[in-house]
Protein backbone atom coordinates (compact mmCIF):
# COMPACT_ATOMS: atom_id res chain seq x y z
CA UNK A 1 0.00 0.00 0.00
CA UNK A 2 1.77 3.45 -1.04
CA UNK A 3 1.82 6.45 1.68
CA UNK A 4 -0.72 8.89 1.30
CA UNK A 5 0.33 12.22 0.14
CA UNK A 6 -2.31 14.61 1.50
CA UNK A 7 -4.06 17.07 -0.96
CA UNK A 8 -3.65 20.43 -0.31
CA UNK A 9 -7.36 20.82 -0.03
CA UNK A 10 -7.09 18.20 2.38
CA UNK A 11 -10.59 16.24 3.65
CA UNK A 12 -13.89 18.16 2.43
CA UNK A 13 -12.18 21.67 2.05
CA UNK A 14 -13.29 22.84 -1.55
CA UNK A 15 -11.50 25.60 -3.95
CA UNK A 16 -12.83 28.45 -3.70
CA UNK A 17 -14.54 28.60 -7.06
CA UNK A 18 -16.91 25.41 -6.26
CA UNK A 19 -20.38 26.39 -7.34
CA UNK A 20 -19.53 29.48 -9.05
CA UNK A 21 -18.94 27.74 -12.62
CA UNK A 22 -20.64 30.55 -14.64
CA UNK A 23 -19.47 33.38 -12.59
CA UNK A 24 -16.08 32.06 -12.80
CA UNK A 25 -13.31 32.58 -15.36
CA UNK A 26 -11.44 29.58 -14.26
CA UNK A 27 -12.45 25.94 -15.86
CA UNK A 28 -11.80 23.04 -13.56
CA UNK A 29 -10.53 20.28 -14.86
CA UNK A 30 -10.42 17.22 -13.08
CA UNK A 31 -8.30 13.76 -13.15
CA UNK A 32 -9.75 10.56 -12.24
CA UNK A 33 -8.71 7.30 -12.83
CA UNK A 34 -7.42 3.38 -10.71
CA UNK A 35 -4.87 4.91 -7.91
CA UNK A 36 -1.52 4.68 -9.68
CA UNK A 37 -1.92 5.61 -13.20
CA UNK A 38 -0.28 8.38 -13.11
CA UNK A 39 -2.48 11.57 -12.25
CA UNK A 40 -0.22 13.36 -10.11
CA UNK A 41 2.93 12.93 -12.35
CA UNK A 42 0.99 14.09 -15.16
CA UNK A 43 -0.15 17.15 -13.61
CA UNK A 44 3.21 18.01 -12.15
CA UNK A 45 4.36 17.29 -15.84
CA UNK A 46 2.35 19.81 -17.57
CA UNK A 47 2.42 22.26 -14.54
CA UNK A 48 6.13 22.15 -13.82
CA UNK A 49 7.70 20.30 -16.78
CA UNK A 50 8.81 17.44 -14.61
CA UNK A 51 8.77 14.01 -13.63
CA UNK A 52 8.16 12.40 -10.24
CA UNK A 53 10.33 9.38 -10.09
CA UNK A 54 10.99 7.74 -7.23
CA UNK A 55 8.63 5.99 -4.65
CA UNK A 56 4.72 6.31 -5.29
CA UNK A 57 2.96 8.50 -2.49
CA UNK A 58 -0.74 8.04 -3.43
CA UNK A 59 -2.73 11.10 -3.06
CA UNK A 60 -5.44 11.64 0.12
CA UNK A 61 -8.78 13.22 -1.22
CA UNK A 62 -8.43 16.02 -3.66
CA UNK A 63 -5.41 18.04 -4.67
CA UNK A 64 -5.36 21.30 -7.23
CA UNK A 65 -2.65 23.25 -9.15
CA UNK A 66 -3.71 26.22 -11.28
CA UNK A 67 -1.92 27.01 -14.71
CA UNK A 68 -3.29 29.47 -17.66
CA UNK A 69 -2.74 28.22 -21.21
CA UNK A 70 -2.99 30.85 -24.27
CA UNK A 71 -5.12 29.06 -26.78
CA UNK A 72 -5.90 30.77 -29.81
CA UNK A 73 -4.35 34.13 -28.51
CA UNK A 74 -6.88 33.63 -25.48
CA UNK A 75 -5.99 33.08 -22.18
CA UNK A 76 -7.77 29.80 -20.44
CA UNK A 77 -7.26 29.35 -16.72
CA UNK A 78 -7.57 26.13 -15.66
CA UNK A 79 -7.58 24.51 -11.99
CA UNK A 80 -6.55 21.15 -12.22
CA UNK A 81 -7.88 18.91 -9.40
CA UNK A 82 -5.69 15.52 -8.90
CA UNK A 83 -8.28 13.13 -7.18
CA UNK A 84 -7.28 10.49 -5.07
CA UNK A 85 -7.88 6.72 -7.26
CA UNK A 86 -8.18 4.56 -4.20
CA UNK A 87 -11.65 3.07 -3.31
CA UNK A 88 -11.85 4.50 -0.02
CA UNK A 89 -12.02 8.22 -1.40
CA UNK A 90 -14.11 8.02 -3.66
CA UNK A 91 -16.89 9.49 -1.92
CA UNK A 92 -14.58 12.90 -1.73
CA UNK A 93 -14.22 12.46 -5.76
CA UNK A 94 -18.02 12.17 -5.82
CA UNK A 95 -18.43 15.51 -4.42
CA UNK A 96 -16.48 17.28 -7.19
CA UNK A 97 -17.53 16.00 -10.03
CA UNK A 98 -20.80 18.49 -10.16
CA UNK A 99 -18.40 21.35 -10.87
CA UNK A 100 -15.72 20.07 -13.03
CA UNK A 101 -15.92 21.45 -16.95
CA UNK A 102 -13.98 19.09 -17.89
CA UNK A 103 -12.47 15.34 -17.02
CA UNK A 104 -9.42 13.32 -17.72
CA UNK A 105 -10.21 10.06 -17.21
CA UNK A 106 -6.70 7.96 -17.28
CA UNK A 107 -5.92 3.86 -17.52
CA UNK A 108 -2.48 2.37 -17.15
CA UNK A 109 -1.20 0.27 -20.22
CA UNK A 110 1.16 -1.47 -18.10
CA UNK A 111 -2.20 -2.72 -15.93
CA UNK A 112 -4.76 -4.29 -17.19
CA UNK A 113 -7.12 -3.64 -14.54
CA UNK A 114 -6.99 0.02 -14.85
CA UNK A 115 -8.23 -0.72 -18.16
CA UNK A 116 -10.45 -3.04 -17.56
CA UNK A 117 -12.02 -0.43 -14.84
CA UNK A 118 -12.43 2.41 -17.40
CA UNK A 119 -16.49 0.97 -17.98
CA UNK A 120 -17.11 1.25 -14.03
CA UNK A 121 -15.24 5.28 -14.18
CA UNK A 122 -17.58 6.11 -16.87
CA UNK A 123 -20.67 4.80 -15.10
CA UNK A 124 -19.58 6.55 -12.26
CA UNK A 125 -19.15 10.18 -14.73
CA UNK A 126 -22.42 9.46 -15.99
CA UNK A 127 -23.87 9.38 -12.64
CA UNK A 128 -22.34 12.46 -10.89
CA UNK A 129 -20.76 14.76 -13.60
CA UNK A 130 -22.63 17.59 -15.18
CA UNK A 131 -24.07 15.39 -18.76
CA UNK A 132 -22.22 18.11 -21.18
CA UNK A 133 -18.94 17.47 -19.10
CA UNK A 134 -15.92 17.56 -21.68
CA UNK A 135 -13.98 14.06 -21.31
CA UNK A 136 -11.48 12.30 -22.59
CA UNK A 137 -9.68 9.06 -22.11
CA UNK A 138 -6.06 9.03 -21.80
CA UNK A 139 -3.92 5.22 -21.86
CA UNK A 140 -0.64 6.85 -19.81
CA UNK A 141 2.65 5.10 -18.79
CA UNK A 142 3.33 4.51 -22.64
CA UNK A 143 7.43 5.24 -22.25
CA UNK A 144 7.36 1.47 -20.65
CA UNK A 145 6.77 -0.58 -23.80
CA UNK A 146 8.58 -3.48 -22.17
CA UNK A 147 5.72 -3.60 -19.73
CA UNK A 148 2.52 -2.62 -21.88
CA UNK A 149 0.02 -4.92 -21.44
CA UNK A 150 -2.75 -2.54 -23.42
CA UNK A 151 -2.43 -2.52 -27.09
CA UNK A 152 -2.95 1.22 -28.29
CA UNK A 153 -5.68 0.01 -30.32
CA UNK A 154 -7.88 -1.14 -27.75
CA UNK A 155 -7.55 1.78 -26.07
CA UNK A 156 -9.06 3.18 -29.22
CA UNK A 157 -11.79 0.89 -29.85
CA UNK A 158 -12.80 1.44 -26.15
CA UNK A 159 -13.09 5.41 -26.65
CA UNK A 160 -14.82 4.74 -29.90
CA UNK A 161 -17.22 3.09 -28.23
CA UNK A 162 -18.11 5.53 -25.78
CA UNK A 163 -17.39 8.33 -27.98
CA UNK A 164 -14.74 9.96 -26.28
CA UNK A 165 -11.21 11.31 -28.07
CA UNK A 166 -8.53 9.09 -26.86
CA UNK A 167 -4.58 9.52 -26.80
CA UNK A 168 -1.65 8.22 -25.23
CA UNK A 169 0.55 10.04 -23.09
CA UNK A 170 3.22 9.55 -20.83
CA UNK A 171 3.79 12.07 -17.73
CA UNK A 172 7.31 10.21 -18.00
CA UNK A 173 8.45 11.13 -21.26
CA UNK A 174 6.18 14.17 -21.42
CA UNK A 175 4.36 12.91 -24.88
CA UNK A 176 1.03 14.52 -25.05
CA UNK A 177 0.96 15.66 -21.94
CA UNK A 178 0.76 19.07 -23.11
CA UNK A 179 -1.58 18.63 -25.73
CA UNK A 180 -4.33 16.58 -23.83
CA UNK A 181 -4.26 19.94 -21.66
CA UNK A 182 -4.30 21.89 -25.22
CA UNK A 183 -7.22 20.10 -26.56
CA UNK A 184 -9.45 20.38 -23.28
CA UNK A 185 -8.23 24.27 -23.42
CA UNK A 186 -9.52 24.55 -26.72
CA UNK A 187 -12.76 22.76 -26.43
CA UNK A 188 -13.47 24.58 -23.19
CA UNK A 189 -12.35 27.93 -24.64
CA UNK A 190 -14.83 27.50 -27.95
CA UNK A 191 -17.85 26.39 -25.49
CA UNK A 192 -17.54 29.46 -23.51
CA UNK A 193 -16.56 32.12 -26.09
CA UNK A 194 -19.92 30.41 -28.80
CA UNK A 195 -18.69 33.64 -31.27
CA UNK A 196 -21.21 33.61 -34.10
CA UNK A 197 -19.03 33.25 -37.10
CA UNK A 198 -16.52 30.91 -35.91
CA UNK A 199 -16.43 27.27 -37.29
CA UNK A 200 -17.67 24.88 -34.31
CA UNK A 201 -14.61 23.20 -32.89
CA UNK A 202 -14.50 19.43 -32.91
CA UNK A 203 -12.23 17.95 -30.11
CA UNK A 204 -12.40 14.43 -31.56
CA UNK A 205 -10.84 15.77 -34.90
CA UNK A 206 -8.38 18.34 -33.29
CA UNK A 207 -7.09 15.20 -31.08
CA UNK A 208 -7.09 12.76 -33.88
CA UNK A 209 -5.11 15.09 -36.55
CA UNK A 210 -2.37 16.71 -33.58
CA UNK A 211 -1.77 13.00 -32.17
CA UNK A 212 -1.52 11.34 -35.84
CA UNK A 213 1.04 14.68 -36.43
CA UNK A 214 2.76 14.17 -33.68
CA UNK A 215 3.87 10.47 -34.80
CA UNK A 216 2.96 9.16 -31.38
CA UNK A 217 1.91 6.08 -30.08
CA UNK A 218 2.49 2.94 -32.84
CA UNK A 219 3.43 0.11 -30.58
N1 LIG B 1 7.04 4.81 -16.47
C1 LIG B 1 6.13 5.68 -16.06
N2 LIG B 1 5.79 5.73 -14.76
C2 LIG B 1 4.84 6.63 -14.40
C3 LIG B 1 4.22 7.51 -15.32
N3 LIG B 1 3.32 8.26 -14.66
C4 LIG B 1 3.40 7.88 -13.38
N4 LIG B 1 4.30 6.92 -13.21
C5 LIG B 1 4.64 6.22 -11.95
O1 LIG B 1 3.46 5.60 -11.48
C6 LIG B 1 3.36 5.70 -10.06
C7 LIG B 1 2.05 6.34 -9.67
O2 LIG B 1 1.99 7.67 -10.14
P1 LIG B 1 1.00 8.77 -9.52
O3 LIG B 1 1.02 9.94 -10.43
O4 LIG B 1 1.30 9.02 -8.10
O5 LIG B 1 -0.38 7.98 -9.63
P2 LIG B 1 -1.85 8.50 -9.23
O6 LIG B 1 -2.77 8.10 -10.33
O7 LIG B 1 -1.82 9.97 -8.92
O8 LIG B 1 -2.16 7.65 -7.93
P3 LIG B 1 -3.20 8.00 -6.72
O9 LIG B 1 -2.76 9.28 -6.12
O10 LIG B 1 -3.09 6.85 -5.77
O11 LIG B 1 -4.57 8.06 -7.33
C8 LIG B 1 4.59 6.47 -9.61
O12 LIG B 1 5.58 5.55 -9.18
C9 LIG B 1 5.06 7.20 -10.86
O13 LIG B 1 6.45 7.44 -10.87
C10 LIG B 1 4.61 7.44 -16.71
O14 LIG B 1 4.15 8.12 -17.60
N5 LIG B 1 5.57 6.49 -17.00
Amino acid sequence: MPAPRMGLLGWRQVPAVMGLPSQNPVSNVMLVGDSGVGKTCLLVRFKDGAFLAGSFISTVGIDFRNKVLTVDGVKVKLQIWDTAGQERFRSVTHAYYRDAHALLLLYDVTNKASFDNIQAWLTEIHEYAQQDVVLMLLGNKVDSTQDRVVKREDGEKLAKEYGVPFMETSAKSGLNVELAFTAIAKELKHRSMKLPNEPKFKLHDYVKKEVRGSGCCRS
